[in-house]
C-alpha cells in the first residue's frame, strides 16, 4: 500500500523577540497551513507549575505537571490572538509576560519536560502543512523539515519590540529590564545541554534588525515558494 508522504513543515526558530510568533502566524495564514507555537506549550507548563506552587527546579514534579497539563489552542473571533487554554483557564494574557517566558525557559532546560511535550508537538504535523515556531523545531522536533528558517535580531531591537508589544497590552515594563531579561533568557536557552537554541545547519539565517514585518514575511515565504 502506497504510504502518503509526511506533511511539509516550515520551521522558524530563533531567540525571544526575534519575531517568530508574528512571522509564523502570517506565513501560516498565507500558505493555509497549520501553526505550532511551541513556546506557548512551555509557557503553559511553567504557568501550571507555578499555579500548583511547584519548585520549578524540581524536575520530577515539573515533569509530572508537563504530563498532566491540558493545553488547548482556540481561534479568537475576528482574527484576534489565538487563545491558550490551560487546564480549562484562558491563560493567554498571563502567558505573554516576560515572567511567564522566564518560567518557561527554566522548565525547558529539564530533559524529561521536553520529552513529555514531543508527541504533542509532532501531532501538529498534518496536511496541508505546518509552520512550527520555537527554539528546536529545525534541530530536534522536525529535523527532516524541507524548509527551515532561523530569525535573529539584535538584543536591543528585540527588547524594543517586546517593550512596544507589552506596553500596547497595558503592562508596565521598562526597556532596560526587558533587555536584560531577554538576554538572560537567550543565554539560558542557548547554553542548556538539551535542545539548545541554535540554527539548524540547513536553516536560512535571517537577521530581521531594521526589517519590516512584511519584508520578513516575503523572505520566509520565498523559502517555501521560491
Ligand atoms: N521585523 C519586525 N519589525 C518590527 N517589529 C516586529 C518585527 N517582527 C516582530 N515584531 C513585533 O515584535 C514583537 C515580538 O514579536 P514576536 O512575539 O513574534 O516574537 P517571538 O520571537 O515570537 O518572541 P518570543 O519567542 O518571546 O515569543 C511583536 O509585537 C511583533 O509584532
Ligand atoms: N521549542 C521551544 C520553544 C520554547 N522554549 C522555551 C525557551 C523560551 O525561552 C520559552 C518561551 O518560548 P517563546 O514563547 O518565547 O518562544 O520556552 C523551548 O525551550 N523550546
Amino acid at each position: 500500500m502506497q504510504t502518503r508522504p509526511p506533511a511539509p513543515v516550515l520551521t522558524i526558530d530563533g531567540p525571544s523577540g526575534s519575531g517568530k510568533g508574528t512571522i509564523s502566524r502570517l506565513v501560516a495564514e498565507h500558505l493555509g497551513w497549520r501553526l505550532l507555537d511551541s513556546g506557548a506549550l512551555y509557557r503553559a507548563v511553567g504557568y501550571a507549575a507555578g499555579a500548583a506552587g511547584l519548585d520549578l527546579s524540581d524536575a520530577e514534579a515539573v515533569t509530572r505537571c508537563a504530563e498532566s497539563t491540558r493545553i488547548h489552542f482556540r481561534a479568537a473571533p475576528n482574527d484576534g490572538e489565538t487563545r491558550v487554554i490551560v487546564n480549562g483557564h484562558d491563560a493567554t494574557d498571563e502567558l505573554r509576560t516576560e515572567t511567564a517566558g522566564a518560567a518557561a525557559s527554566a522548565i525547558a532546560s529539564i530533559p524529561s519536560v521536553r520529552k513529555a511535550l514531543v508527541d504533542l508537538q509532532l501531532s501538529f504535523r498534518k496536511a496541508p502543512g505546518l509552520v512550527a515556531d520555537g527554539r528546536d523545531m529545525g534541530t530536534v522536533i522536525f529535523p527532516d523539515a524541507p524548509f527551515k528558517v532561523f530569525l535573529t535580531a539584535s538584543a536591543a531591537e528585540r527588547a524594543k519590540r517586546r517593550y512596544k508589544q507589552l506596553k500596547e497590552k497595558g503592562l508596565s515594563v521598562t526597556l532596560a529590564s526587558l533587555q536584560s531579561e531577554i538576554e538572560a533568557r537567550d543565554t539560558r536557552d542557548a547554553s542548556r545541554a538539551v535542545a539548545p537554541l541554535k540554527p539548524a545547519a540547513d536553516a536560512l539565517l535571517v537577521d530581521t534588525t531594521g526589517m519590516g514585518i512584511e519584508d520578513v514575511v516575503a523572505k520566509v515565504l520565498a523559502v517555501v515558494k521560491p
